[in-house]
């Protein structure tokens, strides 16, 4: 063992059956975390696969060589390492946002390509507190107590396929600085940690003042409350989605009468924003207040309403909830990933894309098609055309095909449920939530967790 090797006995808690891939940026917290799970690996798992990957954002000149620096010392300690360019078009706007997004594909893909389980990050305790002092000074708190506030899971979903975790969440800085410096190892200082320009270096400077170490402890005492009473709040919320909701037809949900009188009126509103969300395709969850009222009027009686690009209709057979026919995508070539928010597509390159009678599209399946649809059961017919008319579907110039995905179309294209609020990063405080909603509307399970700590049970 390192002899000044900081407590870290979250790295016990993984499972690295099937390697890591741990994301190096040059920093300190990064390269602390390469050598101590090095370190670990080494003592605990000598055959699993460790690969440092360092995402070079193309942003910074200094990037490339900080890039060469962590490739030097992943040479020296026999730990194999690949420095991987972004290379897409950058936006004008939200580039921090973009870059972040970038990161996690690129280091998703490093780990896919190399068969590995699990994406390591050097987050700290640090970055916990500064991101629970963030979201307070924004008021994200007020939204819901126990959501906004609780920080930086320790484990994250990417793209429902590869879990990150974050094993230094309880570590600070110091101590990785620390141990760093009695090894001799140096890092890059990045310059915008320190630049008063950015919300995040502000935030540091303030828990480096004299009452700096207090606000830290309050910062994280809070983010513990917080992420306990989300998971609760998701639990209550997932019992009540399991006991009033179902799926009548593709892209229909029905929620039973008695949903809108659960005596559980906070874990009902919070079931409500995420099945919106779901069904609207949209990442975000609709407003807090927005939601109460829309609950109130379903309580108080019939209502059609739209909030979160989805409508709500209540019919004496009960609620249903529908994607709106405004702003669906246009027709587009067939491309993976995500479709309209909610439906992921897979597999399309295995689509000849411009064979000589037409190129293949996706796009809704629209209300023509969809009226020689059969209805589905327990639902108003007119409800189950809306809702498959929001579908997607495949089509050669004016020809229907098909649903996108449907048997006729499988072997070319996979097209599954997408769960929009967590389908890009499902924080492991809503897995439970999530999971209801996922077997709700057919799509895949959640992978299982890279431990066996923060059980989904
Ligand atoms: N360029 C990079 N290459 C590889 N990994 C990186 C890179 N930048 C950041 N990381 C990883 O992300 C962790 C957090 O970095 P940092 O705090 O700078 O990013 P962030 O953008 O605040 O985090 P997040 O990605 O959660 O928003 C680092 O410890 C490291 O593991």
């Amino acid at each position: 063992m390192l002899d000044t090797e900081p407590d870290l006995s979250d790295f016990s808690t993984i499972d690295f059956t099937n390697g890591a891939v741990a994301a190096v940026s040059g920093g300190s917290d990064s390269t602390a975390l390469l050598l101590l799970l090095k370190a670990h690996l080494d003592r605990s798992a000598p055959t699993a696969r460790l690969l440092a990957v360092t995402i070079d954002h193309g942003l910074r000149p200094e990037a490339a060589v900080e890039a060469r620096a962590v490739a030097k010392l992943c040479a020296e300690r026999g730990i194999a390492h690949r420095t991987i360019s972004w290379s897409g078009a950058k936006p004008s706007t939200g580039l921090p946002a973009a870059a972040r997004e970038a990161r996690y594909r690129l280091l998703a893909e490093a780990a896919q390509a190399h068969g590995i389980g699990v994406i390591v990050t050097g987050h700290t305790a640090d970055d916990q507190a500064e991101t629970v002092l963030m979201r307070q000074a924004r008021g994200d708190g007020r939204e819901l107590a126990g959501r906004g506030l609780a920080g930086m899971a320790p484990a994250t979903l990417y793209d429902w396929r590869i879990w990150i975790a974050r094993p230094l969440l309880g570590v600070r800085r110091a101590a990785l600085r620390a141990f760093l410096r009695h090894e001799h190892v140096g890092w890059a200082e990045d310059p915008t940690n320190t630049d008063a320009h950015f919300e995040r270096p502000r935030i540091r400077a303030v828990l480096g003042e004299d009452r700096g170490e207090q606000r830290f402890a309050e910062a994280i005492s809070l983010a513990g409350r917080a992420a306990s009473e989300r998971e609760q709040l998701g639990r209550r919320a997932a019992a009540l989605i399991q006991k009033f909701a179902s799926q009548p037809a593709p892209g229909l949900i029905r929620l039973d009468p008695g949903f809108a009188n659960a005596d559980d009126t906070q874990a009902a509103v919070y079931a409500l924003r995420v099945l919106l969300a779901a069904t609207g395709g949209v990442a975000l969850l609709p407003h807090q207040e927005r939601s109460e009222a829309l609950f109130a009027q379903m309580r108080a009686g019939p209502l059609c309403a739209t909030l979160s690009r989805t409508v709500v209709d209540t019919r004496r057979t009960g609620i249903f909830l529908h994607r709106e026919s405004r702003d669906l995508p246009p027709a587009a070539p067939l491309a993976a990933g995500l479709w309209d928010g909610r439906r992921r597509v897979t597999e399309a390159e295995a689509i000849t894309l411009d064979d000589s009678s037409g190129a293949l599209l996706i796009a809704p399946l629209g209300a023509a098609a969809a009226a020689k649809r059969s209805a589905g059961i327990g639902a108003p017919a007119s409800l189950v055309r809306a809702a498959l008319a929001a579908e997607p579907a495949l089509w050669r110039g004016s020809e229907c095909l098909g649903f996108a995905g449907d048997a006729t179309t499988a072997a070319a294209i996979a097209v599954s449920p997408a769960v929009a609020p967590f389908a890009r990063f499902l924080p492991s405080f809503d897995l439970v939530l999530a999971g209801a909603v996922a077997e709700l509307t057919g799509a895949p399970p959640v992978p299982a967790l890279p431990s066996g700590r923060h059980s989904a049970g």
